[in-house]
């Protein structure tokens, strides 16, 4: 575990399987169609990459890169469009990919915007829920696993940019704040 970590929550290997068995409920639920995968940079990498390499239907994918967090432990609250789509949302089944619902901020944010821009569907695969956080009324379609109300690092997820590369979820512990 790194020193920088309280506790792992989730290995490597229970992340894959939870992964593996996500991709196949949406591999049942979109049968047929060609959603259109929209990862939100930077925190949903890795699951956004490991999620469509385990779908057995066609899928496209594309980015959008916002921001609410800075380097800090709380959101601001005002999520700013760092890289659009290319991706036409008009008539798609969008399926929005991400790597945590915290305060949902983010996502109400985003599903609002896609679903405006005339999508089909505009639904919200999350690999991790913390419902304690939630502070706007906005819930995932597919959710991989609840975490308590402490800040979470690893596989994507960053602390200031940092620990994104683990490829396990863990705590962070708050003794490695940097302070300014
Ligand atoms: O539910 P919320 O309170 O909005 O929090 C969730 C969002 O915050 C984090 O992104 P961040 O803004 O830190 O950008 P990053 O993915 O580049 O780290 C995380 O990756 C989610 O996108
Ligand atoms: O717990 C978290 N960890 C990292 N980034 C986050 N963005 C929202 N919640 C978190
Ligand atoms: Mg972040």
């Amino acid at each position: 575990m790194h020193p920088h970590l309280k506790e792992v929550l989730f290995t490597e290997k229970e992340i894959e399987s939870r992964v593996k068995a996500l991709a196949h409920e949406i591999s049942t639920d979109y049968a047929g169609k060609n959603p259109l995968i929209v990862g939100i940079l930077k925190g949903s990498i890795m699951f956004t990459v490991d999620l469509l390499k385990a779908l057995s239907i066609d899928a496209q994918v594309d980015f959008m890169d916002v921001s609410s967090y800075g380097n800090g432990l709380s959101t601001s609250g005002e999520v700013r469009i760092l890289k659009d789509l290319d991706t036409k949302a008009q008539g798609r089944d969008i399926l929005i990919c991400e790597d945590i619902i915290d305060s949902g901020n983010t996502l109400l944010y985003v599903k609002n915007l896609l679903a405006h821009r005339g999508a089909n569907s505009v639904k919200i695969i999350s690999l991790l829920d913390k419902p304690a956080g939630r502070k706007v009324k906005i819930n995932g379609d597919y959710i991989g696993f609840e975490v308590p109300d402490e800040f979470v690092v690893g596989y994507g997820i960053d602390y200031a940019e940092r620990y994104r590369q683990l490829p396990y979820i863990g705590i962070f512990n708050t003794d490695f704040l940097i302070k300014d």
